[in-house]
């Protein structure tokens, strides 16, 4: 019988790296001659991360939603599919930002794929600035999420290690150390880790990583009786409860009540442009973007330079443009994610960018 194909699902708040990780891990993966396959979930309704991935990569999108919470049911179907189609070597799932993992541990390791799959690890990539931020005020829901990927995390990155001081950095290893006892900690910037950390974790017999991430998250029990004890299954259902009657030792995980559903707040905001448009103005817009929107993201074809198209990413106030050669038909779409912000303001100042200037 052929042994279960590994999965390691990526998780990290919205901008943390995630996508810089995978497109490393598959070159790492290609480079051995082995055939990874990606399962993708995105908030908006374009995939724009799924065009840094290469065709010959098997990938599954899930776009519109979380799979943690609105699409999750499709979840063990999708990576079934995937499995059946291809027979691919290892699969890696990439969670949006907003997901809460142990929900989609769940979704993995459902009864119904036992043979099939084997989760072999959670990969929590944390963005160091973000988390530095977000510590100084240590509340809200961003916050209590960030802390919800890490403890569910069997390996942590602490990414963008260069936008933080050294002594900065010791504290925030320290925070993370006490949300989550046993994880291997690996600063890094943009990623840059021992990918052959991938053929340990593959190796089969060695110990299965949704173990740890269970008892990571503080619930030292499987993932579905987890789910069964506290009704996960319920979407955004007030999970608010005293607790009194999912009292099986694992205070933390329910300290922030309602967590496990607490990205309804997230709003997804997608612009189609109709043509180039001008770069400066352009990025005078990204300037003057509210807080609020924390992430955005792009393909962009600007009148300004030429016939060249560009995927735009912006994650904590850092922008960046990058050169790409699409072999098809992309859009001119720019999404923007964030919490409680204006879409109409938004949308008009969007719709302004393609008037000309008076
Ligand atoms: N300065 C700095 N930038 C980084 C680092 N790692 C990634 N980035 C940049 O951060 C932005 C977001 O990176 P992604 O890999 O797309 O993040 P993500 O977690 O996949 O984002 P979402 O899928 O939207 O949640 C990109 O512009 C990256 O180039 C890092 O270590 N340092």
């Amino acid at each position: 019988m052929k042994s279960a194909v590994p999965v390691h699902i990526l998780s990290g708040f919205l901008g943390s790296g995630k996508t810089t990780l995978l497109t490393r891990a598959l070159d790492y993966y290609k480079a051995k001659d082995e055939r990874p396959a990606v399962l993708m979930n995105e908030l908006g309704d374009v995939n724009l991360d799924g065009m840094l991935v290469g065709d010959e990569v098997p990938m599954t999108e899930m776009l519109s939603g979380c799979i943690c919470c609105t699409i999750r049911g499709d979840l063990g179907m999708e990576l079934k599919e995937l499995v059946d189609e291809h027979r691919p070597d290892v699969i890696f799932v990439e969670c949006t930002g907003a997901a809460n993992p142990i929900e989609i541990l769940d979704g993995v390791t459902d009864a119904s794929l036992l043979t099939l799959l084997e989760l072999r690890s959670v990969i929590t990539v944390v963005d160091a600035a973000h988390l530095l931020e977000r510590a100084s005020n240590p509340k809200g829901k961003t916050y209590r999420l960030m802390k919800d990927q890490i403890r569910c995390a069997t390996v942590i990155l602490l990414n963008k290690s260069d936008l933080v001081k050294p002594e900065e950095l010791e504290g925030l290893e320290r925070s993370i150390r006490e949300l989550n006892a046993v994880a291997p900690i690996h600063v890094t910037v943009r990623c840059e880790i021992d990918y052959t950390m991938f053929d340990r974790l593959d190796a089969t017999g060695s110990a299965p990583a949704a173990a740890p991430a269970i008892r990571a998250c503080g619930c030292g029990e499987s993932a579905s009786s987890h789910a069964a004890d506290c009704d996960h299954s319920h979407a955004h259902a007030d999970h608010s409860a005293e607790g009194g009657e999912h009292d099986h030792g694992h205070e933390h995980a329910h300290e922030d009540a309602a967590m496990h559903h607490s990205h309804e707040h997230v709003m997804v905001h997608t612009h189609y442009f109709q043509g180039p448009i001008d770069s400066e103005r352009f990025e005078e817009l990204i300037g003057r973007l509210p807080r609020e929107v924390y992430r955005a993201k792009g393909i962009l074809r600007f009148k300004d330079t030429g016939a060249s198209t560009f995927m735009f990413q912006y994650a904590y106030r850092e922008a960046d443009f990058m050169k790409i050669n699409p072999q098809a038909d992309v859009p001119n779409v720019a999404v923007f994610i964030g919490e409680h912000f204006d879409k109409h303001m938004l949308a008009s100042s969007l719709q302004e960018l393609e008037r000309e200037p008076s």
